[in-house]
């Protein structure tokens, strides 16, 4: 698993744009590279504000949307078109402004498809079961990017701490009782997060300090769920300056102007 890299910017307006460039470049290259990409989205102020900044990027351009999946880390288990619904905020902030092909986009179901959540979470892993590929030696793909947000108890996608969810080992799980409204959700677990190419969590604000410094510390995944999100190759922590004040000392850190 790889070390955090940590980048801190001015605040959460640069921050959003910031992470929005670096999506599209990291999509742009990937895709040059292998003629696809792949991207799991979170919802989230952060997330969203991210998906809104790339929309308004004019370099949004150069991603080849037709060639991009894209998959979620967590979504409400709300009706489809719910606007609480991480897929709704997504398609509002950036989805329905570019091509991308409708049959690429795995939105985990809500319950107006008549599953259960825990039929939804099973339906979501066999189309990740479906998209993985031999080299990827694991019941899901290994995405390009994972973007993860992280509450003020290091929670990240669904996985709040000490939580059955952070127990679990399958690929996806329903998550029941969350600590933050809805309490019902779906939410990818730690082993198919960490199965990415690169995990990006990005956060924003005073409140975060406290849950930024216990990710970046020795801390343990089930207390501290963002101390576990480490991609295989690449980890990045995307964070605007009062989310990073409490970072430990001696952390290499990338401070933006
Ligand atoms: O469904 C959700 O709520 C998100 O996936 C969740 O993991 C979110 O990213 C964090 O709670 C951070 O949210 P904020 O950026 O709004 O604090």
């Amino acid at each position: 698993m790889s070390v955090p890299t940590i980048v801190v910017h001015r605040d959460a307006d640069i921050l959003a744009k910031a992470v929005a460039a670096r999506i599209i470049t990291r999509l742009v290259d990937a895709q040059s590279a292998k003629g696809s990409a792949s991207l799991v989205l979170t919802g989230g102020t952060v997330g969203i504000a991210t998906l809104a900044a790339i929309a308004a990027t004019p370099a949004r351009d150069a991603v080849d949307w037709p060639h991009l999946d894209i998959w979620w880390g967590d979504e409400r288990f709300l009706p489809d078109g719910d606007p609480e619904r991480n897929e709704t905020g997504a398609r509002r902030a950036l989805l329905d402004h570019v091509d991308i092909n409708p049959e690429r986009v795995h939105v985990m179901l809500g319950p107006d498809s008549g599953l259960t959540a825990e039929e939804s979470a099973d339906a979501y892993a066999t189309e990740l079961r479906k998209a993985a590929r031999p080299e990827d030696h694991g019941p899901a793909p290994s995405f390009d990017v994972t973007l993860l947000g992280m509450g003020p108890d290091a929670h990240v996608a669904s996985l709040f701490p000490g939580m059955p969810a952070l127990y679990d080992t399958r690929p996806v799980v329903a998550v029941h009782g969350s600590p933050k409204p809805p309490p019902t959700r779906i939410s990818l677990t730690m082993p198919t997060i960490r199965a990415s190419r690169e995990v990006w969590v990005v956060a924003a604000g005073a409140e975060k300090a406290g849950a930024v410094r216990l990710a970046l510390s020795d801390s343990g995944t089930m207390q501290v769920p963002a101390a576990g999100a480490r991609g295989r190759s690449r980890t990045l922590f995307l964070l605007d300056r009062a989310a990073a004040a409490k970072i430990p000392p001696g952390l290499g850190r990338i401070a933006s102007p």
